[in-house]
């Protein structure tokens, strides 16, 4: 079972005008991780950043850098992100779909081809000898049976299991999520697994339960009158797992 708990504030609710401070400030109120969010208005329709924040922010905080890549092609910025001093990087598994994939269209998550399965691999084998962590992030209706391979491996780091679509801080946790965060923690029980998109305090205990062992939050800790209390009540929540 993954025995610790990590709070990972989502820079993307953060003032980009003072990313620095913003780092410190998480620091501050005990997050173990800062989660940035590199959108390229493609894969989602938003846009963030990328290597050379990273690089920027590396010199002002020793937090890990877990970078989302909520992008079309993250291999064209993996080796970008690890030479500016990330520490993870998490990629989507849609995004080796040649499929289009409307997040507004209800039909069934197309499998990957048996050729862009291993692409997903390669882009995993890469990403480790870069020195990186490795995660693999999944939509709220992908299901968990599409990542079996690659999990199945061993080659993964780090699962996200988003609970919203990505693309936008401040939106509604999908709770019809949380079994598919059950599924994974009862079938990979040493995998650190994330969760992402409207983790609150009114959220965190049903993620927690569930098995979810990294907390990505964004407007709920950047957001908060005392953002420390938001931490605080993440690991109580953990404290108080069922
Ligand atoms: O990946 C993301 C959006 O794509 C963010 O990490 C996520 O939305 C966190 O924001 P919030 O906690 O406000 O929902």
């Amino acid at each position: 079972m993954a025995s610790t708990l990590v709070v990972a504030p989502s820079i993307l609710s953060s003032d980009f005008a003072r990313l620095a401070e913003e780092a410190a400030r998480m620091k501050n109120v005990g997050a173990d991780w800062l989660h940035v969010d590199c959108m390229d208005g493609h894969f989602v329709p938003n846009l963030t950043i990328g290597p050379p924040v990273v690089k920027s922010l590396r010199k002002h905080t020793d937090l890990f850098l877990d970078c989302h890549l909520m992008v079309t092609n993250p291999g064209q910025w993996i080796p970008g992100l690890a030479s500016a001093g990330a520490n993870g990087a998490t990629f989507h598994l849609e995004c080796f779909c040649s499929e289009p994939y409307d997040i507004n269209d209800p039909s069934p998550y197309v499998e990957l081809k048996p050729e862009e399965m291993e692409e997903a691999f390669a882009l995993a084998k890469e990403t480790k000898a870069l020195g990186l962590k490795v995660g693999l992030a999944l939509r709220p209706r992908t299901p968990l049976s599409a990542a079996k391979r690659l999990l199945d491996e061993g080659l993964m780091d780090m699962l996200l299991i988003m609970t919203v679509e990505p693309g936008f801080g401040g939106q509604s946790f999908k709770e019809n999520v949380m079994d598919k965060v059950k599924q994974a923690r009862k079938q990979y029980p040493g995998l650190m697994i994330q969760v992402d998109g409207g983790i609150a305090p009114k959220t965190v205990q049903k993620a927690v339960n569930a098995g979810a062992n990294v907390l990505v939050a964004g407007s709920a800790i950047f957001g908060a009158p005392d953002a420390k209390e938001v931490v605080d009540c993440f690991r109580k929540a953990w404290v108080d797992k069922v």
